[in-house]
């Protein structure tokens, strides 16, 4: 038998986004755009990423995995870390945040996966290094947590909360009509100001500035969640929301910490 390798090309549309050639105007021209939106609202998204081949691919391909899945449902707080026990009112730290989904570990994402061939480019790599504006940035080493699917079923969500590592990269594959909204202040707080009021605010749903992302199927999404509160809304409904989460470090060979891949995927490896 024989089968026909799939290539950078199947899976990303490198005639709109020529991210194998960087160096051409159109490439540089996309390298600035990545760093003008990040700048702009702390968020970089790319309709039409991945062609709709790979999308339905990969689609196919969580919902086949999907009894081999992880289901993580637990409650936290915006920071993810310990809840006060003694709760003043005005201290965000004290409200607690739901946050449930299943994730496909990368050791199940199959040798020939639309996103396997995406995640192992170094083209893909360089192009998100830069635009990202890291200096250094690697592929993760983690065999479970270096590139995961993710599915949002009814009720599923993500709890508002702000990232511990300093970008996100996604790709929706499945979004859903109802719910399953990405929503986030931009720049909530700061690195020398928590700002808690404005995030009991958010909270509460009184802080104005809200922004939701559109997720077509196939749309890159970079994401600077550091100091911008986001959340996942609610699926509602019966369709899954699907998207895929690529993981990098600044440092080579980074890999997850046992205690951290039993929390996200029931095991180690
Ligand atoms: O699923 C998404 O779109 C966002 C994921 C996210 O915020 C996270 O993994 O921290
Ligand atoms: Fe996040």
């Amino acid at each position: 038998m024989t089968t026909t390798k799939v290539t950078l090309g199947d899976v990303i549309d490198l005639e709109r986004y020529p991210i194998d050639q960087l160096n051409s105007r159109k490439g540089r021209a996309l390298i600035d755009f990545c760093h003008a939106s990040l700048a702009f609202e702390g968020a970089c998204q790319l309709a039409g990423f991945f062609r709709p081949e790979a999308v339905d691919r990969l689609v196919a391909e969580a919902q086949e995995k999907q009894s081999a899945a992880y289901r993580t449902d637990d409650t936290h707080n915006v920071y993810f870390e310990q809840v006060p026990s003694e709760s003043a009112a005005d201290n965000p730290a004290a409200v607690l945040q739901h946050s449930s989904k299943l994730t496909i570990a990368w050791d199940l994402v199959g040798e020939d996966s639309p996103l396997r061939v995406a995640y192992e480019s170094d083209e893909l790599t360089t192009f998100l290094g830069q635009a990202l504006g890291m200096e250094t940035f690697y592929r993760y080493a983690d065999p479970l947590g270096a590139a995961s699917l993710m599915i949002f079923n009814e009720g599923d969500e993500l709890g508002w909360h702000f990232d511990r590592s300093p970008f996100a990269v996604t790709v929706m594959l499945h979004p859903v009509v109802f719910g399953g909204e990405y929503q986030y202040f931009h720049n909530l707080r700061t690195a020398d100001n928590q700002n808690s009021s404005g995030v009991l605010a958010a909270l509460r749903g009184e802080q104005p500035g809200r922004i939701t992302l559109a997720g077509e199927p196939g749309a890159l999404t970079m994401f600077r969640g550091q100091h911008s509160l986001h959340r996942v809304t609610p699926v509602e409904g019966a369709e899954p929301r699907i998207n895929a989460v690529l993981s990098y470090s600044e440092r080579p060979g980074d890999k997850l910490n046992a205690l951290t891949q039993q929390l996200f995927y029931g095991r180690t490896a």
